[in-house]
């Protein structure tokens, strides 16, 4: 059977990569295994995933994630931003408000336009969810913000926020010099969290600005994580150490993220970039 071949786009949100197909041109089978085999970085593409544009019947466009691992995610930050500058640019769909459908629902994106470039994206990333049961995270009580359990090993103090997906948050300083690719695994498979989690580790460096790496479910650490900046953004209004509704800038590895957590939705803006288009066999 001669082999076929499939077109896809690298693009990246502040450093966090994904190999994206249009599948409204293009049909993707497997998307586990493709997933797996094209984010090695010496094997394959190389990526922290891969992304499926899809039609949709409630949203100009529908998406798919899925982590280096293969495992699928009900959202992702940074490749809502990238779909919205690849649909204006290149999918035809050219408003300055597109509507994405994900696993975790509808999201509005704005987007900034300068002579036919989308420069940056506003998302609406909805409303965090705090219940224990739904993050899932098995911890008592109505929310676990601020919860002190044993996690990864040791008696630990965390707030835990789905945005989606499920976040760990811990805020402490010496961000940059944690070993993740040491303690990360640690964090993610613990059993308090059920379908595994995606941890952020959080320094507060002024009431509107947080440093962050995170080690993601399925992926490692990545250079950004768009679910993961909202999240901790969330925690530290809930933990005091920054203001509702304000701007919060999350620096991470990738790039900056700037995130407003008004007590209903939570906002995240940043950019979208391009890196190279290509054909793979499959
Ligand atoms: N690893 C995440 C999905 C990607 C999230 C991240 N890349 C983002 O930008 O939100 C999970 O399994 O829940």
């Amino acid at each position: 059977m001669q082999n076929k071949t499939l077109h896809f786009t690298k693009m990246h949100g502040c450093g966090n990569d994904y190999i994206y197909f249009n599948c409204f041109e293009e049909r993707v089978e497997n998307p586990e295994e493709l997933s797996i085999r094209l984010s090695d970085r010496h094997f394959g593409v190389g990526g922290d995933g891969i992304v499926l544009i899809c039609p949709s019947k409630t949203a100009d466009a529908r998406m798919r994630m899925f982590n280096a691992d293969g495992s699928e995610g009900k959202m992702c930050g940074n490749a809502t931003r990238c779909i919205g500058k690849y649909l204006y640019e290149r999918g035809g769909v050219r408003k300055d408000v597109i509507t994405l459908e994900t696993l975790s629902g509808i999201k509005t994106l704005r987007l900034t336009v300068e002579d036919g470039v989308v420069s940056s994206v506003q998302v609406d990333m909805g409303a965090p969810v705090l219940e224990p049961a739904l993050i899932p995270v098995k911890l008592p009580g109505e929310r676990a913000v601020n919860a002190t359990a044993l996690l990864a090993g040791e008696t630990r103090t965390f707030s835990c926020v789905s945005m989606g997906n499920p976040h760990c948050v811990l805020f402490t300083t010496g961000v940059a010099g944690l070993d993740l690719e040491r303690i990360g695994p640690g964090y993610e498979n613990d059993p308090l969290f059920p379908e595994r989690v995606n941890t952020e580790f959080v320094e507060v460096l002024d009431p509107h600005t947080l440093r962050m790496r995170v080690w993601e479910r399925g992926s490692g650490e990545t250079l950004a994580c768009g679910t993961g900046a909202c999240a901790s953004a969330v925690a530290a209004v809930l933990a005091g150490h920054c203001p509702l509704n304000e701007d919060i800038t999350l620096k991470l590895r990738g790039g900056d993220l700037v995130i407003r957590y008004t007590g209903e939705t939570v906002l995240m803006s940043g950019g979208a970039t391009f890196v190279f288009d290509g054909v793979v066999q499959v």
